[in-house]
């Protein structure tokens, strides 16, 4: 197979390298040429380049199928064994032999020498399992580096077999694939796990495609890899449809930057926008948490009503001119402030965006004037009036003390101008009477004082815009050189070749809407936040993963109805995940705890694997800030990857403090900024203290008690009441 690969690079190289001389011949066509050229060489050899390391990492032996036939990569269709494929005693021959990599390679016939790990042919690497086996009778994972192969694991699907290979009983080595994944040390980035996907893993990456795909499952079950993999198998399958029209929203800036890495491992660079839930609106990149009472009430469905109020109150602002002074046909024309008032009234009754309602208000302001002016009824001939109105309309609006005012009456808003306009606590007041109490229009107002946006305000960002509406632009005239006029010359300037990131940013930013949303961590969006995601994919099919017991979101009710708004009337697959690969078993008892009190009856997923280690239980003797920093430091000498210290968000700024010095395999993380993440071992920091801190404090808890793979240390404070044994009373019994 690298024989092989080295032969495709070759090729690559060849087509740059040709491309490159077909550019000096120097006719606009062949330019064009070479560009595409370029173009599509330069991904193939990133991509084989990219591919070469652990590229090909599985294997299963089969049975002769049922119907003999080859599919399309050349691999038999049939799921299940034919007749007489096992005989009598119990033996049978192997009859076919599929390597599965992270792209599929063909060999000079065209023959598959490697199948993509998404080609139907490889679902039975997936999919079979000992209770149903289908065909397969060993499944075999390969790791390795560069062309080194660092171990072999073997799973057999039929251990009732003696099967043979070409006369030789086929070995069996190692203990499996999934243990031994989930055993290494964790490290910043997540890892891809096409080599150990599970079976009910599989049957939601590789679901159609069709309207809403909706996966619930518990802590560490799997769902943020499910959900990548999802988006390469999408690719793999419609890649016309999907190229570069795939979002995928994440609820934090950490777990876009540890999620990233996966989708180029699995052969997909720069088709996929991984976007943070506060940086979906261009030119946003929010780094603010609101306070919870704060951000309740932001999130909420209730403020949408304030931002229409908003929106159209702040057309007063600044001054607004009372009264409008015109001269036409030689008489001075006048409207006061009433007039003008109950103008602006007319004008923005319904629903339209508001800065698209400035050309009915011109119309509004020129009627009244007209009817002042008495020359409605200087004719009675309608084509002479119509004649008559038209020369006076224009006399006005050709007047700079029209325009002058118009602007100023009727200013273009932007939504940034009209979240300032909040920052005002009386006008806020009255723009939420009755919708907000006294204080939370307080704090809404001084959070947005702040420099800087929290999340929350995003999606109040992204809705205004929709309630403004973009304005009508003068389109920008393109400058004339005369030279332009002639054959293409602008092919001939030097043209610098687009990266695969420039390319995927670029089509980033020129898209608004999208083929396919995933949604990760979708128990926490807020209202407003489902408006603004729904927004993005009115015309997409969805896959929407979620856990409602890690919800950090007060209202679920609520936020459920928003959902159900965004993804509309599309029936739903349900799927859902059981099995937790993160936690040992240990830990995951010790989270069930919690869960039992923050959702009462639900059940935890079953953890796959115990390690021996219980989670520590410490106390404050004397300063938080030591003993934290004692206990992280014990964390680090006992695990090979990363430890994370998650606090309760107040305490951001000094966990950091108290961490300096200790290397990067520590961070210290709000609650919230936990999500989604994992490390070798965590310390948790006064459990009393996180699910006190918001009215979902428990369930944030529960994901605060969820993020190690290998060791948990919880650290209690007073307010904690240990017991003598070290064990907060949340954690108790
Ligand atoms: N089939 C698998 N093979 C190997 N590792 C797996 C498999 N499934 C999940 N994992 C690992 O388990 C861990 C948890 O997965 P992931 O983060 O996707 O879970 P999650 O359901 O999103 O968790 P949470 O709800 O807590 O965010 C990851 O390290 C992931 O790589």
């Amino acid at each position: 197979m690298y024989r092989r690969l080295e032969e495709k690079i070759h090729e690559a190289e060849f087509l740059m390298n040709d491309a490159a001389q077909r550019g000096q011949v120097g006719t606009p066509g062949a330019l064009a040429e070479r560009d595409a050229q370029v173009f599509r060489a330069g991904v193939h050899l990133n991509r084989l380049n990219n591919e070469f390391e652990d590229f090909l990492f599985g294997r299963i032996d089969l049975l002769t199928g049922k119907d003999g036939k080859k599919g399309p990569d050349g691999a038999y269709t049939a799921v299940e064994p034919a007749e007489g494929a096992v005989r009598e005693d119990d033996t049978a021959d192997i009859a076919e032999t599929l390597h599965i990599g992270r792209i599929g390679v063909l060999d000079q016939d065209y023959a598959p020498l490697v199948i993509d790990w998404r080609a139907p042919a490889a679902a039975p690497f997936y999919r079979s399992t000992p209770v149903d086996p289908g065909r397969v009778v060993r499944r075999r994972v390969i790791r390795s580096k560069g062309r080194k192969v660092l171990g072999v694991e073997d799973d057999l699907m039929r251990p009732e077999l003696t099967a043979f290979l070409d006369g030789q009983e086929l070995p069996v080595i190692g203990d499996g694939a999934l243990m031994a994944a989930l055993g290494q040390a964790r490290s910043h980035t997540m890892r891809d796990i096409v080599a150990s996907i599970q079976a009910e893993q599989d049957l939601v990456i590789r679901a159609p495609a069709a309207s809403v795909t909706y996966v619930e499952g518990g802590p560490g079950t799997g769902k943020t890899a499910v959900a990548l993999h999802r988006a390469a198998y999408l690719l793999y399958q419609d890649r016309r449809r999907y190229a570069g029209g795939i979002l995928i929203v994440s609820p934090t800036p950490l777990l876009v930057a540890y999620t990233e890495g996966v989708l180029p491992s699995l052969g997909e660079e720069g088709q996929v926008a991984i976007r943070a839930i506060g940086s979906l609106v261009e030119g946003n990149e929010a780094a603010l948490y609101d306070a919870p009472s704060v951000a309740r009430a932001k999130g909420s469905y209730r403020m949408l009503k304030v931002l229409r109020k908003a929106a159209r109150g702040a057309l007063e602002l600044n001054d607004a001119p009372t009264r409008l002074r015109v001269v036409a046909f030689g008489r001075r024309l006048e409207l006061e402030a009433q007039e003008l008032e109950g103008i602006r009234r007319a004008a923005l009754g319904g629903t339209a965006p508001v800065n698209l309602l400035r050309p009915r208000a011109r119309k509004l302001l020129l009627d009244a004037l007209w009817e002042q002016s008495g020359s409605a009824n200087r004719h009675t001939d309608p084509e002479l009036a119509a004649e008559l109105r038209s020369s006076f309309d224009e006399d006005i609006t050709s007047e700079d003390a029209f325009i002058a005012f118009l602007d100023a009456w009727w200013p273009e808003l932007t939504p940034a101008a009209v979240l300032d306009a909040m920052t005002d606590e009386r006008r806020l007041g009255r723009w939420a009477r009755r919708i907000l109490n006294p204080g939370e229009v307080r704090k809404v107002a001084r959070s947005l004082k702040r420099d800087g946006r929290s999340v929350h305000d995003i999606a109040l960002l992204d809705e205004l815009q929709a309630i403004l509406g973009a304005p009508a632009r003068p389109r920008k005239k393109r400058e004339l050189d005369p030279l332009d006029q002639l054959t293409g010359l602008e092919e001939l300037m030097p043209v610098r070749e687009e990266s695969q990131r420039e390319r995927a940013e670029r089509l980033a930013q020129e898209r608004t809407e999208y083929a396919h949303v995933i949604v990760d961590e979708a128990q926490d969006l807020t209202p407003m936040q489902w408006r603004m995601v729904g927004r993005r994919g009115r015309h997409a099919t969805w896959t929407v993963v979620g856990d409602p017991a890690q919800s950090s979101w007060s209202d679920p009710d609520e936020a459920a109805q928003a959902r159900d708004e965004a993804l509309g009337s599309r029936p739903r697959r349900r799927f859902q995940l059981t099995v937790n690969y993160r936690n040992p078993a240990e830990i995951a008892d010790l989270a069930a705890k919690v869960l039992a009190l923050a959702m009462p009856g639900s059940e935890s997923p079953k953890a796959v694997r115990s390690t021996g280690v219980e989670p520590r239980f410490s106390v404050v003797a004397d300063m938080l800030g030591e003993t934290v920093r004692d206990e992280a430091a014990r964390l680090l000498e006992r695990v090979d990857g990363t430890v994370g210290v998650v606090v309760a968000m107040q305490r951001r700024a000094e966990a950091r403090r108290w961490l300096a010095g200790l290397g990067d395999r520590v961070v210290a993380l709000g609650s919230l900024e936990a999500k989604g993440l994992e490390y070798d071992a965590t310390v948790v920091v006064s459990p009393a203290e996180i699910a006190d801190e918001s009215p979902a404090g428990l369930r944030v808890l529960y994901v605060a008690l969820t993020r190690a793979t290998q060791q948990l240390t919880v650290v209690s404070a007073e307010r904690d009441e240990p017991d003598a044994a070290g064990v907060p009373d949340l954690l108790r019994d």
